[in-house]
């Protein structure tokens, strides 16, 4: 019941901050709806017992005391749900901001690789359609239902308290319909995992890209099968649910009904006495049926209410979740490097698992460096440039730079000093000159500033295949817009890792394995030149990973990662030089691959 009122709470809340007066006048027009009913019912007696005895004009009052309430019901019913359904918009934009913020507004990035927190993400995001419509005009309800139902308890104790008995028994079929919401939310989240994989293999089925590897291996079919046994674990998981909900909500009914019937026999029992009059049997009947339609309303918001609870709660979760840490007596980053960037004695386990990816790490990135990171695929490249990221924090050990303690710098004001390019980037479909423009979110709309970070990309190519220039809108998303090869997309990914101009490191994971060899070794020459142009003011460091031995020989310092370790460390002549080397081995092996 706690989690029923925190949730609902919290909703409440949500709706208030956003649209304070709507909130109150709709919740007060509920309150009025809500008298207005057992007003009806209380009024039909007066006016039986007043033409009973005779009395034509207190008959007439109850009688327009009758209309008016039926009226009012009626027309508040119907500007209830429409403002309702407004607020519900309102809402709903909120609880979707809500939802990104909880998946994305979090320093770090461990929370995407839980299957907990993906199973809750996907049952977040498919019950959100539920709050654009419904949730608010089930909230009101939820409070005409509940004041309506205190005023009827207190016409019905008027006739007699035994009366009590029949909503007392209409609380059981609220108290299943409770109890039917929580086992179904458990058979969703049960499900999730089987649905979840569903998705994706519905996905990967119809989506063009993989369409080439699929026909070519022919493992189509094994997809389908996949797929139909995933859906058909997923669905038999919620029927399972679902059958059981509905057996509890049916018992529950059958017991209400026997308890409608029986308060019936009383009141008319009453009456054939003389214990009660005509407006009496009257009252009790309209109340009563009033209240079995309430009480069908009231298990069906129970529901409904259980399932906006669970909402909040999940809301709630992901957001502990993902909320950063704040930093004790935080330091600045400096405004240029002197030194580097030192890792002392470093070990790094992935939360989760067992293993530690990194261990014993000590490293020097020099400043105004350029430095590669080689190894063989899983050695650990990746995870020392998410490490310095800060998308994780070291699980041992210490990373400084120039001296200071980096865990000590707030997560965004060292983001803000980092330029960087991925292998997995982001394909920011909206206009090329703010996909290239949001790598400096200040000066998006500079448009000198995204031409410089083109050119410093070797990416200004890529505007021969915009027809709008910066105008034109990238990605199908947009009817007009412009669909980019692989490699294209990357070089708008480079140009937008290259928008800070003034950063103290700039990392390069991959970023130009859609470009060929001859691309990607221009752009490192290119880049090379821009760097160091940074490097002499700020002494930034360059962070490069990548497989390609043409272009990490060019760094002054290269690093080869092993087993979560540094193996080697040295320039390319010193590395080729060292016997056994496993850069030597490295290099040989991709030459031998070339000639
Ligand atoms: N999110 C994660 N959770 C658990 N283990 C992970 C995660 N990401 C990477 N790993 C594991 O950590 C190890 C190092 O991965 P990492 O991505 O750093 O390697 P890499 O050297 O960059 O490899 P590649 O050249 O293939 O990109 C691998 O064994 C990988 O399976």
């Amino acid at each position: 019941m706690r989690e029923l009122v925190t949730g609902i709470a919290r909703l409440a809340a949500v709706a208030y901050r956003a649209r304070p007066a709507r909130f109150v006048l709709v919740i007060t027009l509920a309150i009025v709806r809500a008298i207005s009913g057992p007003g009806a019912a209380i009024a039909a007696g007066a006016a039986t017992d007043a033409a009973v005895a005779g009395d034509g004009t207190r008959a007439a009052w109850a009688g327009a005391l009758l209309v008016a309430s039926g009226v009012t019901y009626a027309v508040l019913g119907q500007i209830n749900f429409l403002m309702g359904l407004d607020l519900s918009r309102s809402v709903f934009e909120r609880l979707q901001r809500d939802v990104i913020e909880a998946t994305n507004g979090s320093d770090g990035i461990a929370h995407h690789e839980r299957p907990d927190y993906a199973d809750r993400l996907r049952v977040l995001t498919t019950d959100l359609e539920f709050f654009q419509y419904f949730a608010m005009e089930h909230v009101f309800s939820s409070v005409r239902v509940v004041v309506g139902g205190a005023v009827a308890l207190a016409a019905l104790t008027a006739v007699s308290p035994w009366l009590l008995l029949l909503p007392l028994a209409g609380a059981l079929p609220v108290w299943a319909g409770r109890r039917a919401e929580s086992v179904m939310g458990r058979a969703r989240e049960r499900a999730a995992q089987d649905a979840r994989r569903a998705t994706h293999l519905l996905g990967l089925a119809t989506a063009p890209g993989p369409a080439k590897e699929i026909r070519l291996t022919r493992m189509g079919a094994r997809i389908r099968e996949l797929h139909a046994s995933s859906y058909r674990r997923a669905s038999s998981t919620v029927v399972r649910g679902e059958l059981a909900s509905g057996t509890l909500q049916g018992l529950a009914l059958l017991l209400f009904g026997a308890a409608f019937i029986g308060s019936a026999l009383f009141v008319v029992r009453s009456a054939v006495a003389g214990d009660a009059s005509v407006g009496d049997v009257v009252l009790v009947i309209t109340l009563a049926s009033q209240i079995v339609a309430q009480l069908a309303e009231a298990q069906f918001l129970a529901n409904s209410l259980q399932r906006i609870a669970a909402f909040m709660e999940r809301l709630e979760w992901a957001r502990s979740l993902v909320a950063s840490r704040a930093i004790e007596a935080p330091l600045a980053a400096p405004e240029s490097l002197a030194d580097g960037i030192r890792f002392t004695d470093v070990r790094f386990t992935y939360p989760g698992t067992d293993a530690p990816v990194l261990d014993g790490v000590d490293l020097h990135l020099p400043a105004g460096g350029v430095v590669a990171i080689v190894g063989e695929n899983g050695a650990g490249k990746s995870t020392l440039v998410k490490l310095l990221c800060r998308f994780y924090e070291p699980t041992h050990g210490v990373v400084r730079v120039d001296g200071t303690d980096l865990a000590r710098i707030p997560v965004p004001e060292w983001r803000s000093r980092l330029t960087a390019g991925f292998q997995d980037f982001c394909r920011l479909e909206t206009t090329a000159r703010h996909t290239v423009g949001l790598g400096d979110l200040d000066r998006r709309d500079d448009d000198d500033a995204v031409l410089a970070a083109l050119e410093r990309a070797a990416s200004t190519v890529i505007l021969d295949r915009l027809p709008d220039g910066l105008d034109t809108h990238v990605g199908k998303s947009y009817t007009e817009g412009t669909e980019l090869s692989g490699g294209q997309w990357q070089k708008l990914a480079l140009g937008r890792a290259m928008m800070r101009d003034a950063p103290l490191v700039m990392l390069l994971d991959e970023p130009t394995s859609a470009l060929d060899a001859e691309a990607e070794h221009r752009l490192f020459e290119r880049y090379a030149a821009s760097a160091s142009r940074v490097a002499r003011t700020t002494g930034a460091i360059t962070v490069l990973v990548s497989h390609r031995f043409s272009t990490v020989r060019m760094a002054d310092l290269i690093l080869v990662v092993d087993d979560g370790r540094i193996r080697e460390a040295g320039s390319h002549e010193e590395l080729m030089e060292v016997p056994g080397g496993l850069y030597a081995e490295l290099f040989a092996l991709q030459a031998a691959q070339y000639s």
